[in-house]
């Protein structure tokens, strides 16, 4: 079974009240997704492999690590995930960006995937995909597998605030498959929003409503 990974560090907590709030508007929200997903990005990476080498410093020779050049994919979920991935590629510059289009059908909340664009060494990648909602689970359930059909085997979720609901409907389709989130809510409404939330992602994030 996969691990649900809750990041409530307090400066994510304090962000994440802000994001939350509807007076906040769309330049603010933007600012604080984006430092939230740095802030996510430190613990999501807390696995990465290390290697010795031998350095000098000032004083003497000495063994230090770096990071032993494993190589990452970032997977937007958009529109929303969008807003999340400069915040990530801060810290790893290097990761490569592919995208997947999906958006959830407003009667069946099933999703529908109108794009995807990889990497073309997807194999090789471990890959993070980002969308601020975990609503119903219907879209993350669908990109992860879209990414494991090209050839992806390794694969974290990482979003800003999941439902239950979601957190469950990930694990039993893709049990391989960590899931890190600032916030588990406490539940879906009838439109499959999540409560309390934060809205619509995307449209608080590219002003649309
Ligand atoms: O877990 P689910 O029930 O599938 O819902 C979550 C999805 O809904 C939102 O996208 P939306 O469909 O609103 O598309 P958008 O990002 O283009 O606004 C959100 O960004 C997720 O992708
Ligand atoms: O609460 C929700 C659920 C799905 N998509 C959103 O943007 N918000
Ligand atoms: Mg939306």
């Amino acid at each position: 079974m996969s691990t649900l990974h809750v990041i409530d560090h307090p400066l994510i907590q304090h962000k994440l009240t802000y994001i939350r709030d509807k007076h906040t508007g769309t330049k603010e929200f933007r600012e604080l997704v984006d430092e939230v997903s740095t802030l996510m990005a430190f613990e999501i990476t807390r696995d990465m492999p290390l290697e010795e080498i031998e350095i000098e410093t000032p004083v003497c020779k000495a063994k230090s690590k770096i990071l032993s050049g494993k190589k990452i994919g970032i997977v937007p979920i958009l529109r929303a995930g969008l807003g999340m991935v400069d915040g990530v590629r801060k810290l790893i510059p290097a990761a490569k960006v592919g995208h997947v289009g999906l958006y959830r059908d407003p009667k069946t909340l099933t999703p529908v995937e109108y794009y995807i664009k990889l990497p073309s060494d997807v194999e090789e990648r471990d890959f993070i995909i980002v969308d601020p909602m975990l609503a119903t689970g219907g879209s993350a359930v669908d990109a992860i597998q879209s990414l494991k059909q090209r050839g992806a085997k390794n694969i974290k979720f990482m979003c800003l605030i999941a439902s239950p609901e979601g957190v469950k409907a990930v694990q039993r389709a893709h049990p391989d498959v960590d899931i890190y989130t600032a916030a588990l809510d406490e539940k879906l409404n009838e439109q499959g929003y999540i409560v309390p939330g934060l809205g619509d992602a995307g449209d608080r994030l590219f002003g649309t409503k």
